[in-house]
């Protein structure tokens, strides 16, 4: 049982008056104005029943968003990190633009809505991070080395690294992560343009299965959705290069596929050269993971290993962390 709810928020600092909440009010001024709609929510019995799950009983769930363009994925997770509920929701607008730390305790449920829903006075809203580090986090990658690319409409990837670098001529930038460097970009290259060239994803999945991964393409192209590349090299005016077409399209997916794993092997070299740590191993997020066709091929062009995140949804990533902001708050009063 997925119920679709409103839920409106409201600053914690209207609320709480614990030192740690009125420091957050004095150094985020814009906070006391937040006045935030998420158009939905979700609660679920835990797996194996019980009943009276979800944040009224006694098991405290954390839900992670990913707003996306076409909707908004949802994870609600318990805090070892098992699923209770996932899926897909319309919504009608972006919570106010605001830049804080990731994971930090934002907001309060307002008491009409959480009376409503059966929601329990813990439940909090925390803030998230963009849609390829919550895809970082949902795959639990960890330690210099370890790297996470997104396979959705975009590629994006992201390594974490001793060192920070950052060079816009490549599309290259740094994102400070608990104590360590996450660095990386993102090419216009993708899942879009595969949807753009070979409709629907069934479609996309049955020509997989007829490639040889073992097997390079002698197809070079540079598949794009249309006119602009950001990373590995940032040129509004690159055009995408999808010619020669063979009669085949599992030749042609194939050497899309395989042009699009030079595309990312790119990427981490260039990391490398700009003195990022080198890459040691690859877990995967997003749509493109699922197709082990893609993964084989990427593992051959990269020359590391790749798999599948456990977890591929970066709406699971920004689960874990609500889960951290909650107990950053439930540490903060506890204190
Ligand atoms: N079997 C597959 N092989 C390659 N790409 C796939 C496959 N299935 C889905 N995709 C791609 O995954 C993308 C959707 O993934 P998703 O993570 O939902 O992306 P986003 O959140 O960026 O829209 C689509 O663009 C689609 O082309
Ligand atoms: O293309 C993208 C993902 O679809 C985004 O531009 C990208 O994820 C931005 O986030 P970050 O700053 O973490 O790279």
């Amino acid at each position: 049982m997925v119920p679709a709810l409103a839920l409106s928020v409201e600053p914690l600092a209207r609320r709480h008056h614990h030192p740690a909440i009125r420091g957050f009010r004095r150094g985020q001024g814009h906070a006391a104005t937040l006045s935030a709609r998420i158009t939905m929510l979700s609660r679920q019995d835990p797996p194996g029943g019980g009943g009276g799950g979800g944040a009224a009983g006694g098991t405290p769930l954390y839900l992670g968003i990913d707003f996306g363009t076409s909707g908004a994925r949802y994870s609600l997770i318990d805090r070892k990190g098992a699923v209770h509920s996932e899926g897909k929701r319309p919504y009608s607008r972006l919570l106010p633009p605001s830049v804080m730390v990731p994971g930090a305790p934002i907001a309060a449920v307002r008491d009409d809505v959480r009376s409503q829903y059966g929601l329990s006075e813990e439940c909090v809203v925390c803030t998230g991070t963009t849609d390829s580090i919550a895809a970082f986090l949902a795959a639990r990658a960890a330690g210099p080395g370890r790297a996470v690319t997104s396979l959705g409409s975009t590629l994006a990837v992201k390594l974490v690294s001793e060192a920070r670098v950052d060079d816009a001529r490549f599309g290259v930038y740094s994102h400070r992560l608990d104590g360590a460097w996450l660095v990386g970009g993102a090419s216009n290259a993708g899942g879009a343009v595969l949807r753009q060239l070979f409709g629907d994803d069934r479609r996309l999945a049955a020509l997989s299965r007829g490639i040889d991964p073992a097997a390079a393409s002698p197809l070079d192209y540079y598949p794009l959705p249309r006119k602009g590349e950001r990373f590995p090299v940032a040129d509004l005016d690159m055009a995408p290069r999808l010619e020669p077409r063979p009669e085949s399209d599992a030749e042609f997916l194939h050497g899309i596929l395989e042009s699009i794993a030079r595309i990312e092997a790119k990427g981490y070299s260039l990391l490398r050269e700009l003195g990022a740590t080198a890459v040691e191993e690859v877990l995967t997020a997003g749509g493109g993971a699922q197709n082990e066709t893609w993964t084989a091929i990427r593992e051959r062009v990269l020359g590391v290993p790749v798999r599948k995140a456990e977890q591929t949804e970066a709406a699971y990533g920004a689960a874990l962390l609500a889960l951290k902001g909650a107990d950053r708050r439930a540490g903060a009063m506890a204190s």
